[in-house]
């Protein structure tokens, strides 16, 4: 792809609809495939998508649409935002329409819940011919909607496609790193979610700034651990993908994993809230973890808290109370 490319964003979501309003800033030709006619009619009449991103200003250009087909035809690279528990089904259905010479880019952050599979591996299997992608790191959609600078990192395991996509979607104010590190950008985006359930649920319990401080970093301490394990690069967990979007999904209320925690800290009806993609990934990550004899208490007590099976109180006091040991 040189200069300006056809994009395909596959999801009018908040996220979806972020990415399409930053592509479109940096003059690519965007489509955006979204199932609800409302939401198509409300980017393209009113440049908004309000149930998602509010009243927020998107830019003149989007061309939504109902119809995959049209959206697909002719991509240059396609964005796939659909939850993670969606991708599998969502892209078995669209995934005739994807051009086999464009790159598919992940920006789910999730562990698929039934088979412990990665996005990456999710969609190689029902996308085998498929160039796959991941788009990740410390990025809100309303920031990225009103074109607040943010910094992501997209992978790829062949470093020249990394390289171009990253050319390919930085723009005025996003700004994109590459790796070839597929699989550590996947999983940190993946576990932040759940680590950020765990700082919001102290938070929301009552906990101080200091408990939460030492969630976030033994969090981090299981997530290195994790990703080593996975044969993830430490690197990778230690750039925006990881440590960035865990510091940045652990601190602020505008996060849904940490509002979920926040909310199921104050004992909250916790029914009809948006999209918490660590509320899924938990149960698993946690399996995982316990399969492969990786050590991630804080992991496990996020799982066992979302299954009703410990209180937070309970939690803390475990967490404190482990066997000590040394810090590496
Ligand atoms: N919102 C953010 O700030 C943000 C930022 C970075 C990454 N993400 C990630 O992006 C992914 C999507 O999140 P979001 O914030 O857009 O969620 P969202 O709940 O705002 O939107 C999800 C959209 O996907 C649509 N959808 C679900 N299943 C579908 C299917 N089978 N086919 C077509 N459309 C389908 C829904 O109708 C909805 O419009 C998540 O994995 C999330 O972690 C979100
Ligand atoms: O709202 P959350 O918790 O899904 O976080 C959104 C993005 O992943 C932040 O990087």
């Amino acid at each position: 792809m040189n200069g300006k490319s056809k994009i395909a964003v596959l999801g009018g979501g908040a996220w979806g609809t972020a990415l399409a309003a930053m592509t479109t800033t940096s003059g690519h030709e965007t489509w955006l495939y979204a199932r609800d006619r409302e939401t198509v009619r409300s980017l393209n009449e009113l440049h908004r998508n309000p149930h998602y991103l509010g009243d927020i200003e998107l830019p003149q250009g989007i061309c939504a649409s109902v119809d995959a087909k049209a959206v697909l035809e002719g991509a240059d690279a396609v964005l796939t935002v659909l939850p993670a528990q969606a991708m599998r089904d969502g892209l078995s259905a669209l995934g005739a329409f994807i051009p086999q010479s464009a790159p598919v880019i992940l920006c789910a952050k999730g562990i698929e819940r039934d088979t412990g599979r990665l996005m990456s591996e999710v969609v190689a299997e029902v996308l085998p011919d498929h160039t796959i992608a991941a788009l990740s790191g410390p990025s809100f959609a309303s920031d990225v909607a009103r074109g607040l600078p943010t910094a992501v990192t997209i992978a790829c395991e062949d470093a020249a496609i990394a390289d171009q996509l990253a050319v390919t979607f930085s723009g005025p104010a996003f700004r994109c790193y590459s790796t070839t590190d597929l699989k550590g950008v996947e999983i940190g985006g993946a576990l932040k979610n759940v680590l950020a359930i765990a700082a919001g649920a102290a938070i929301g319990r009552g906990y101080g700034a200091s408990a939460q401080a030492a969630l976030v970093t033994r969090g981090f301490a299981e997530l290195r651990r994790i990703a080593q394990a996975m044969g993830a690069r430490p690197e990778t967990i230690m750039g925006l993908s990881g440590l960035g979007d865990l510091m940045l999904t652990c601190s602020s209320a505008q996060s849904r994993n940490y509002s979920y925690g926040l909310a199921l800290g104050r004992g909250e009806d916790l029914a009809n809230r948006p999209l918490a993609e660590g509320v899924a990934t938990a149960p698993i990550a946690a399996e995982l973890c316990a399969r492969h004899a990786i050590a991630a208490p804080i992991i496990a007590a996020v799982a066992a808290l979302l299954a009703g099976k410990i209180t937070i109180d309970e939690a803390v006091t475990a967490l404190i109370n482990r066997p000590l040991k040394s810090e590496d």
